[in-house]
């Protein structure tokens, strides 16, 4: 059996304000090792929620995170950055570069911000990977949304994380980037075994994931294996009309 990445435990969570509204409402989902997971659902069903609390970013109200193995649902800051800065790689829809920092020195900040030396032959590697070879000096203000989003990749990659969890990683890109970019996180899972944990509204980026989960009100109410485009939508219609 494939061991578990990422376990989320009957985990709940509300917001201020939200009239016990629960963004999440006792959620329960493992993450195998090794593999490309996508979360779907209905805009508010909690998508952004649950990879906040699996990635440490949010804290539940109740419930556990496990991260390779370690309760992550417990610790405090400082220590529950250093554990994401150290085992967890981010993409996110906006990229989050640093613009007044290059390519290279972007691809590298969490490692330094982690107090880790910077394996730079790996960060090297990674970068030819991604198609950025020789693009090290650029600033990202100089590159294209794809490019950009590649930035981000490597700067996921290179740290060698077990988990990248990517927030709408193709939602400001256009078709053919957006394919790139899903190519490239396949090419993680299968070249680098790292798991991804993608949030998508697409179903065709959603096929590109060994497994979807769909959430409605802040449950997970089906999932899909070896999903196609067309089984995705077909599911995705389902879950929307409940
Ligand atoms: N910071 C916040 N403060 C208050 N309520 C929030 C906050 N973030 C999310 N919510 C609420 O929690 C619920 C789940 O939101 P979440 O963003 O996780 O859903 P989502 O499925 O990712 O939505 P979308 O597809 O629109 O991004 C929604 O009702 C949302 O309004």
């Amino acid at each position: 059996m494939t061991p578990t990445v990422v376990e989320v435990l009957d985990v709940t969570k509300s917001y201020p304000g939200s009239a016990g509204v629960r963004a999440l409402d006792g959620v329960s989902v493992g993450f195998a090792a090794g593999t490309f997971c996508a979360v779907m659902g209905p805009s508010g069903s909690g998508k952004s929620t649950l990879l906040h609390c699996a990635a440490g970013l949010d804290r539940p109200d109740s419930g556990r995170v496990l991260l390779a193995g370690q309760e992550i649902s417990g610790l405090r800051e400082p220590k529950l950055t250093t554990v994401r800065r150290r085992r967890v790689g981010f993409v996110f829809q906006s990229y989050n570069l640093m613009d007044s920092l290059s390519v290279w020195h972007n691809v590298l900040l969490p490692q330094r911000l982690a107090g880790v030396r910077p394996d730079r032959s790996w960060a090297r590697e990674v970068m030819r990977r991604v198609g950025l070879a020789g693009r090290e000096n650029d600033r990202p203000g100089q590159l294209s949304g794809g490019q950009r989003q590649r930035v981000a990749l490597a700067r996921a990659l290179a740290g060698r994380p077990e988990v990248i969890f990517a927030d709408e990683p193709t939602g400001a890109l256009d078709l053919s980037t957006g394919r790139e970019v899903l190519a490239l996180l396949r090419e993680a899972v299968d070249g680098f075994g790292t798991a991804v944990i993608m949030v998508t509204h697409d179903p065709a980026a959603a096929a590109w994931a060994d497994r979807v989960v769909f959430l409605a009100d802040g449950r997970i109410v089906a999932e899909l294996a070896d999903p196609t485009v067309e089984k995705v939508a077909a599911q995705m219609t389902a879950v929307s009309a409940r």
